[in-house]
């Protein structure tokens, strides 16, 4: 992305997509991504969409955007505004009916979208993004989508593990 000269390119991308976890997750390394990816998007002058919120993943990625000074769009149906469900969102917030319109509202206003760590929420966002590409719905390039499917298939399993240990 650098130039010979040291001097950043600008990215392709004006807006992208980020769906990541409401909870911060087990792994400090999980966030230390979001905060990185934030400063990234700063760094190539890309603004960020998002679930809206200051929880967990979501909220590190979108405080480090918004103090880069790009612009964070936090889309949030009505049901989840309430601060104590979702917390102060930074920013410009979108609210919308419900989660149908949510990702069709993200998926319109980005070029592209990137999944971090999270659970049953990003996945879901996740498999619908990439399969509206699949139908021929948008083009818009999804971090890793080649490679996406035996991904999915681990986390999917992982989680009816998780799920299976905390019944016991
Ligand atoms: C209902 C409660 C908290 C939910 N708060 C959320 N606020 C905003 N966006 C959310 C929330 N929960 C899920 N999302 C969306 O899904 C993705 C994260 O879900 P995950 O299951 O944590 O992976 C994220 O990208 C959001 O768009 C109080 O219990």
């Amino acid at each position: 992305m650098e130039k010979e000269s040291g001097e950043m390119k600008q990215s392709r991308f004006r807006r992208i997509c980020v769906f990541c976890g409401s909870s911060q997750g087990k792994k400090s390394s999980y966030q230390d991504a979001a905060i990185e990816l934030g400063r990234e998007l700063v760094s190539r002058n890309i603004d960020l969409v998002y679930g809206g919120g200051s929880i967990g993943l979501m909220g590190l990625v979108s405080q480090a955007v918004h103090d880069g000074g790009r612009h964070v769009l936090g889309v949030i149906p009505k049901t989840l505004l309430p601060r104590e469900l979702t917390g102060e969102t930074v920013g410009e917030v979108k609210a919308v009916a419900d989660m149908h319109q949510r990702k069709a509202e993200m998926a319109k206003h980005s070029d592209a979208f990137i999944a971090l760590p999270g659970g049953y929420g990003t996945l879901e966002e996740l498999l619908e993004v990439i399969t509206w590409a699949q139908l021929g719905i948008h083009d818009k390039p999804l971090l890793r989508r080649a490679s996406l499917a035996p991904v999915l298939a681990k986390s999917l399993s992982l989680l009816q593990l998780q799920k299976s240990w905390s019944k016991n």
